[in-house]
C-alpha cells in the first residue's frame, strides 16, 4: 500500500470514529469523514483529531490524528471521491441509499479525469453483503459506459464488522470522543478487491465471507437482540443489567446454541470453538464499562424481524436442518412485545398487533406463512410471555 493512501469514510458516528476510521488512520491512511452532523463535522475540521476510550480487558486512551471532514450535503464530496483510494461507510442500512448518488457522481468524475487508479468501496454495516447492495444502488445511477468503468476500476468489497460501540455519555462536552469495547473484528471478502489488497492491520481477509457474516449475525446479533427483548420485558435498562439476570443469560445462551447448531451444520464450524465464541460474546455483553441501552440494541424491531435478519434467518435455518428452536421462537415472541414510544418501528408493530391481531402481525413482519407451524409457535410463545 502506498504511504499516501487516502480514504473517505461516510458516517462519523460510533463505528465510524470508534472503529473503522481509527483503524484506517492507525494504518497511516489519510482519512476524511463525510457526515451530515454539523457539530461533528465542524469539530473534526477544526481539531483534526479525536480521542477513543477503549474499555474492557485492556483499557486504554487512544488519540486518532490526521483526520479531516466534509459535510455530506454542502461540501464537494464527489471531488474528494475522485481522488481517494478507498471509500468506507458506517451510516446504517437505511441511509446507504442516500450516499449512493454522491459515490456515483464521484466515479463519473474519476472516469472523466481518466483516473485509472483502483477504488475499493467497503460498506461496514449490519447487513448481509452490504457493499454488493450499495453497488446495485450506484450502478442504477450510471450509464452503460460508466458501468463498464466501474467493472474495470472499482471494487465493492463485502465485509462483516463487529465491535460494540454505544453512543458516548459525555458527548456534550466533547462531541468527538467515543468509547469502544476492546474486542474488534473486521473481515472482508478478499475476492472482491480491485487491484492490490491494502495491508491494513485489523482488516482480516477471507474467501468465505458468508460464513463469517452469518456467524456474527446468528450469534452476536441474535444474542444481543434476545438480551434486549427479554431484558425489556423484565424492566432492565441496559444490556449488562439484563445479561446479569441468570434466567436471561440462560435463555440467551440457549438461543445462541440453537442458531449455532445451524452454523455448525451449514459451515462446519468446530463445536468447541463455537462454544468458546458464544462464551466470549456473553462476556462482551457483561462489559461493566459500556453503558449500552436496551433501546439501542432493540431499535427498529421491524428491521430486526425481517426474513434476512438476526432472528428469522437463524429460525429458518433450524427448520432447514430440523433442529431445536424453542428459544429462538421465544426471542422472536419477545420482539413482538417490545414497546418503545420513541421508536417508530416499535410503535408500528404494536399498532398492527392491536388492529389486526398477533397472528397477522407475525406473518406480516417475519414473512412466515400465516398459520404455518413456526408462526403458530411464535404466537403461542407471545401469549405465554404476555400472561407471565
Ligand atoms: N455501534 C455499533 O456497535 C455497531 C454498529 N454497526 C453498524 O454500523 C453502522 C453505523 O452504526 P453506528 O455507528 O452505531 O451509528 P451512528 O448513528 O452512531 O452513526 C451513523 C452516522 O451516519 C451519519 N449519517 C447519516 N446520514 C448521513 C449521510 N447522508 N451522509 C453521511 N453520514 C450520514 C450520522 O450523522 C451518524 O454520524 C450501522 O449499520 C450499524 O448497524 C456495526 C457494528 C457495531
Ligand atoms: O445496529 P443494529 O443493527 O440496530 O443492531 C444493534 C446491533 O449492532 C451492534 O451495534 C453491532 O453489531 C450490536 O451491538 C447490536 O447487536
Amino acid at each position: 500500500m502506498k504511504n499516501s493512501t487516502q480514504a473517505l469514510h461516510f458516517g462519523a458516528g460510533n463505528i465510524g470514529r470508534g472503529f473503522i476510521g481509527k483503524l484506517l488512520a492507525d494504518a497511516g491512511i489519510a482519512v476524511t469523514f463525510a457526515d451530515v452532523n454539523d457539530t461533528v463535522v465542524n469539530a473534526l475540521k477544526e481539531k483534526k483529531q479525536y480521542t477513543v476510550d477503549v474499555v474492557g480487558e485492556k483499557s486504554e486512551q487512544c488519540l486518532v490524528t490526521g483526520v479531516d471532514a466534509l459535510h455530506s450535503i454542502t461540501d464537494d464530496v464527489p471531488a474528494k471521491i475522485a481522488t481517494v483510494d478507498m471509500i468506507t461507510t458506517a451510516v446504517g442500512p437505511t441511509v446507504l441509499k442516500m450516499v449512493a448518488p454522491a459515490i456515483a457522481i464521484g466515479i463519473v468524475l474519476r472516469q472523466e479525469q481518466g483516473n485509472k487508479t483502483p477504488l475499493n468501496i467497503i460498506a461496514c454495516e449490519n447487513m448481509v453483503r452490504g457493499s454488493s447492495q450499495l453497488k446495485e444502488m450506484v450502478l442504477a445511477e450510471l450509464s452503460k459506459s460508466q458501468q463498464a468503468y466501474v467493472a474495470r476500476y472499482v471494487g465493492f468489497v463485502d465485509s462483516a464488522v463487529d465491535r460494540i460501540v454505544p453512543p458516548t455519555e459525555n458527548s456534550a462536552s466533547d462531541p468527538l470522543r467515543v468509547t469502544v469495547e476492546t474486542f474488534s473484528e473486521w473481515i472482508v471478502d478478499q475476492t472482491q478487491f480491485c487491484g492490490e489488497i491494502p495491508n491494513i492491520p485489523g482488516m482480516e481477509l477471507t474467501d468465505q465471507l458468508l460464513a463469517f457474516v452469518e456467524r456474527k449475525l446468528f450469534t452476536l446479533n441474535t444474542g444481543h437482540a434476545t438480551t434486549a427483548y427479554l431484558g425489556m420485558l423484565k424492566g432492565y435498562a441496559t444490556i449488562a443489567e439484563a445479561i446479569n439476570d441468570h434466567d436471561i443469560e440462560q435463555s440467551v445462551r440457549n438461543t445462541m446454541a440453537e442458531s449455532g447448531e445451524v452454523l455448525i451444520r451449514r459451515f462446519g464450524f468446530d463445536t468447541q470453538q463455537h462454544a468458546n465464541y458464544i462464551n466470549k460474546i456473553i462476556q462482551r455483553f457483561r462489559n461493566p464499562h459500556l453503558h449500552d441501552e436496551i433501546v439501542r440494541v432493540g431499535r427498529q424491531p421491524i428491521r430486526k424481524l425481517g426474513a434476512d435478519d438476526r432472528l428469522i434467518k437463524p429460525l429458518a435455518g433450524t427448520l432447514e436442518y430440523n433442529v431445536a428452536n424453542d428459544n429462538l421462537v421465544r426471542a422472536i415472541a419477545a420482539a413482538f412485545l417490545y414497546e418503545n414510544n420513541d421508536d417508530e418501528q416499535a410503535v408500528e408493530v404494536q399498532n398492527i398487533i392491536r388492529q389486526q391481531g398477533i397472528d397477522s402481525a407475525v406473518s406480516r413482519f417475519t414473512s412466515l406463512t400465516q398459520n404455518s407451524r413456526p408462526c403458530q409457535s411464535i404466537v403461542q410463545s407471545y401469549q405465554q410471555l404476555q400472561a407471565a
